[in-house]
């Protein structure tokens, strides 16, 4: 285990009715917020009016950056910073998905600084400071909500890219799995696997002498496969949506489950560069690329696929080869993201070869990507062809 230092600072809220825990929690705060929200599905479930409501209560002035996208862009986080300037903003609260929580992320690093907002994005600047914000979540997925990560596509120039800082940690993050019940099947199946990618970042890795890591790791990927396909089946199943959105919390709240442990992400730069050029969900390209990354790195260190096909999946090694076992967890991987309908293929989406080079070189635009084994741009266009 590589030595380490953890700190989070979110404050969690979780259980149903916890909105109306919202007005104690941004009072502290100041009287100024602003709001940011997507395309409208907190009007249509009466949230809108809920949160509203709170924030009148503690007598706030309340101004609202609505119609974040998923995948939020740069133009409309830099609406937000526009906004909170002229506006004096104390408070950022974003209530939605990961989508709402970058871009509230993204606004709240703006703010204070002087530069262009991508700066962080493309490493130009650190974020030093950032207006404090808290969340409601609407979505179990990124994780967003207890790290202090945001991810913003610019998509004039048709890149994806991160920024983060200790100063990104919401203040707080209210999580009502309740409010996860409206979430449609295909946006609960892109963050089954966004939360399963996740723990793989972290779980693949070189580090030894992690068994507590490794266990959370696996406990979580155990959870969501339980879970998910009860939640497809049964939408407001309030166990199943309840464990799947503490799931994606703990898979990506700022390292808790990694602690000490090298992590990859590999794989998730590589969906960037996908969804940067067609703009698919996150979670629906990470199905697609995931396990051929799988296929093309598990060589690398076979007994940890091995530990990964018999701890996650039940494979029973006996009489098979070690490349066999690992073979057939990658293979289990695929058939359950299939299973609860994920697609497998870049030629789901219509995508064919045409930027296979452009997307291989951008991902490695800072050099090679993923510590499992490190990827140069011919290793991420063998992965992007494995995947067409
Ligand atoms: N910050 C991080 O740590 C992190 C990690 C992984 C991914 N991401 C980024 O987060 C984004 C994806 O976020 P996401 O997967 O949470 O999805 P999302 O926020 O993009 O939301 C997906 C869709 O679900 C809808 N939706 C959300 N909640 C709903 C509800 N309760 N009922 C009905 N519809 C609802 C939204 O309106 C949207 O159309 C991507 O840009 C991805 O790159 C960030």
């Amino acid at each position: 285990m590589n030595a380490f230092q953890f700190q989070n600072p979110t404050k969690i809220v979780f259980g149903p009715d916890t909105v109306e825990k919202l007005g104690e929690l941004v009072q502290p705060f100041g009287k100024t917020v602003l709001l940011v929200y997507g395309s409208g599905s907190i009007k249509r479930t009466g949230l809108y009016d809920r949160v509203l409501s709170q924030l009148n209560g503690i007598g706030a002035k309340v101004l609202e950056l609505p119609n974040v996208e998923p995948n939020p862009r740069l133009t409309t986080v830099k609406k937000g910073i526009e906004i909170s300037r002229t506006h004096k903003v104390d408070f950022i609260l974003a209530v939605g998905g990961g989508s709402v929580i970058d871009a509230a992320k993204a606004v709240a690093a703006g703010v204070p600084y002087e530069g262009d907002v991508w700066d962080f994005c493309i490493r130009k600047a650190v974020v030093r400071e950032a207006i404090p914000l808290g969340t409601i979540l609407t979505l179990a997925a990124t994780g967003s909500e207890m790290n202090g990560n945001a991810v913003v596509s610019n998509w004039e120039e048709q890149q994806k890219r991160g920024l983060g800082s200790p100063h990104l940690y919401p203040k707080f993050s209210i999580l009502d799995p309740t409010l996860t019940y409206t979430v449609p099947q295909d946006q609960t199946v892109n963050g089954t696997v966004d939360i399963m990618s996740h723990v793989f970042e972290q779980y693949f890795s070189r580090t030894a002498d992690t068994p507590l890591q490794e266990r959370f790791c696996e406990s979580i990927l155990l959870t969501v496969i339980e879970n998910a396909a009860k939640a497809l089946a049964v939408p407001d199943d309030y166990a199943a949506r309840a464990n799947l959105m503490w799931a994606g919390t703990m898979a990506l709240n700022g390292g808790l489950i990694s602690v000490g442990v090298q992590n990859d992400w590999a794989s998730h730069g590589i969906e960037h560069e996908i969804s940067a050029i067609y703009d698919i969900p996150h979670g629906a390209g990470l199905a697609v690329v995931f396990p051929n990354w799988m296929k093309a790195v598990f060589q690398e260190r076979l007994d940890r696929f091995v530990q990964y096909a018999v701890r996650v999946w039940g494979i029973d090694p006996t009489g098979k080869t070690d490349e066999e076992t690992a073979l057939a967890g990658i293979a289990a991987t695929r058939a359950f993201f299939t299973s609860i309908g994920a697609p497998s293929r870049l030629a789901d989406f219509g995508i064919g070869s045409e930027h296979l080079d452009r997307m291989a070189e951008e991902a490695v635009r800072f050099g090679s990507i993923g510590s499992f084994k490190k990827l140069e741009k011919q290793d991420v266009r063998d992965i992007l062809e494995l995947s067409l």
